[in-house]
C-alpha cells in the first residue's frame, strides 16, 4: 500500500492523521531550498518523481531561495507560515522535504503544520520497502530503515509502525519523564537487537554471493556489472544483451535484487552480466551500507557498464552522481564503459553533447535495439583491456 509507512497509517489511532484507508493516495506538499548561486532546474522535479513512485499525490510545492536550512524549522519562519497555509488550502496530510531533516526540525514543522513531515531519505526508504521482493532485499531495506529510525526515536511509540508488524503502546507518558525514558531505552534496545540479527542475515547472503563470484573467477569467467542512475534502462539493456527477462518499468528503483546471467561476446567469450539496484543523487548512506553486499557485485566486476539516460535533461549530473556512489562503495578503479541509452527518444543535440563529453561512450537504444550490435564488440574490447 503506497505511503503507509510515511503516513504512519498503521498507527493512525495514535498519530491521528489521515491514512489511505479508503485507497486514495496521500496528498503531499513538497518543500525545498534553492541555494542562491544555482539557477538549476526546479530542485523538486526529482522529488516529485520519487513521491509519485511511492504512490503519493503531489498537490503543492514550495521552494525558498536560501543557502542553508534553518536549524529549527528548515525553512525560515515566515516561509513556514506560508507553507502552513498551502498545506491547509490543499488539504495535505504529508509534507516532504528535499533535504535531510533533523528530528527537531521534523517535530517543529509538524507542530506548526499539523501534517506529517518526512525527508527525502524517508521517501526513498519507503520506495525501497515497497519494491523489495527477495528475503535478502527485504532484510536490507529493513536494516536501512532501522538505521534511519534509531537516532529519531522519541519514545512515543509511533516510529515502530512498520517493524515486524508489532507496535509498542503509544499514548501515555509523553510528559512523564521516567517511564517515557524507560520506554525509549527499551525501544532502542529492541531496534539494536533487530539490527544485529538483520546484519547477520544479510552477511550470510553476502558470503554465499561472494563464494559464487570466486568460483566464477576461478573458472575465469569475467563479469560485467550494469550500473547507472535509476530508470536509465539497465534492466532493459540486460534483457537485450543477455536475453534475460527481468522487470523493466517506468518507475524509480524497480530493480533491487541483483540478477546474474551468462552470455557471450561476439568472439564467443563467455561473461556474466549483472543487473542491479540503480543510484540516485544523495543515495541515503543507510541504504548504501545496507546494500553493500548487493553493491559488491559492482565492486568486484571486471567491467562496469554505466548506463546513462541520454534523454534525461540532467544526464551529465546523473553521471557525476553515479560515479560518486561508485567512488563511495570502492568501485572507483573499475574499468568503466559508458552507454548512452534511449537514443530513440533523446534529442539528437543532447546525444551529440554527451558524445562530445564522453567520446568513448556507445549510443544505444535498449528499446529498439539500435546500437546494441556495436555495444557487444565494445564490451568485448573493454573486457580484453580490463
Ligand atoms: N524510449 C526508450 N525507453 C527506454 C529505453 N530503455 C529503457 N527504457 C524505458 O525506461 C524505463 C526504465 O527502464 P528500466 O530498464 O526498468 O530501467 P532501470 O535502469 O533498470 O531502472 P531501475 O531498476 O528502476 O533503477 C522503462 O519504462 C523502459 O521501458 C530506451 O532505449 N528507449
Ligand atoms: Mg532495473
Amino acid at each position: 500500500m503506497p505511503g503507509t509507512w510515511l503516513l504512519g497509517a498503521e498507527t493512525a489511532p495514535t498519530v491521528g492523521r489521515d491514512g489511505d484507508e479508503d485507497g486514495s493516495s496521500a496528498r503531499a506538499v513538497l518543500l525545498g531550498l534553492r541555494p542562491g548561486d544555482r539557477e538549476a532546474a526546479d530542485p523538486l522535479d526529482e522529488l516529485e518523481r520519487l513521491a509519485e513512485t511511492d504512490g503519493v499525490d503531489v498537490v503543492g510545492r514550495l521552494v525558498q531561495p536560501r543557502d542553508r536550512p534553518d536549524p529549527a524549522t528548515y525553512l525560515g519562519s515566515g516561509k513556514v507560515d506560508e507553507l502552513a497555509e498551502l498545506v491547509e488550502r490543499q488539504d495535505a496530510a504529508l509534507v516532504i522535504a528535499d533535504g535531510d531533516l533533523s528530528p527537531a526540525q521534523v517535530r517543529n514543522l509538524e507542530d506548526r503544520l499539523g501534517a506529517r513531515v518526512v525527508d527525502r531519505t524517508a521517501l526513498i526508504l519507503d520506495i525501497f520497502a515497497q519494491h523489495a521482493r527477495s528475503s535478502e532485499g527485504k532484510a536490507q531495506v529493513e536494516l536501512a530503515q532501522l538505521a534511519y529510525q534509531l537516532p529519531r526515536l522519541t519514545g512515543q511509540g509511533t516510529e515502530l509502525s512498520r517493524i515486524g508488524g508489532g507496535r509498542t503502546a503509544g499514548g501515555a507518558g509523553a510528559g512523564v519523564r521516567g517511564p517515557g525514558e524507560m520506554r525509549l531505552e527499551s525501544q532502542r534496545r529492541h531496534l539494536r537487537n533487530r539490527i544485529t540479527r538483520l546484519r547477520r542475515q544479510v552477511q550470510q547472503t553476502a558470503r554465499r554471493r561472494e563464494r559464487t563470484r570466486s568460483r566464477r573467477r576461478r573458472n575465469r569467467v569475467p563479469s560485467v556489472a550494469l550500473t547507472g542512475y535509476t530508470n536509465a534502462g539497465k534492466s532493459a539493456l540486460m534483457n537485450r544483451l543477455a536475453g534475460a527477462d527481468v522487470l523493466v518499468q517506468d518507475t524509480l528503483f524497480a530493480t533491487l535484487d541483483p540478477t546474474v546471467r551468462r552470455t557471450r561476446t561476439p568472439g564467443g567469450g563467455e561473461y556474466t552480466l549483472t543487473d542491479t539496484v540503480g543510484f540516485v543523487r544523495h543515495l541515503p548512506h543507510q541504504l548504501v551500507d545496507a546494500f553493500r553486499s548487493t553493491l559488491e557485485e559492482v565492486v568486484d566486476a571486471n567491467l562496469v557498464l554505466h548506463v546513462v539516460d541520454a534523454a534525461a535533461p540532467d544526464a551529465m549530473d546523473q553521471v557525476t552522481a553515479v560515479r560518486g556512489v561508485l567512488y563511495e562503495i570502492g568501485a572507483r578503479d573499475r574499468p568503466e564503459l559508458l552507454v548512452l541509452n534511449k537514443v530513440d527518444v533523446a534529442p539528437p543535440e543532447w546525444v551529440a553533447a554527451l558524445r562530445a563529453a564522453y567520446p568513448d561512450a556507445v549510443p544505444v537504444s535498449a528499446r529498439t535495439g539500435e546500437g546494441v550490435d556495436e555495444l557487444r564488440p565494445a564490451v568485448e574490447r573493454a573486457l580484453e583491456q580490463a
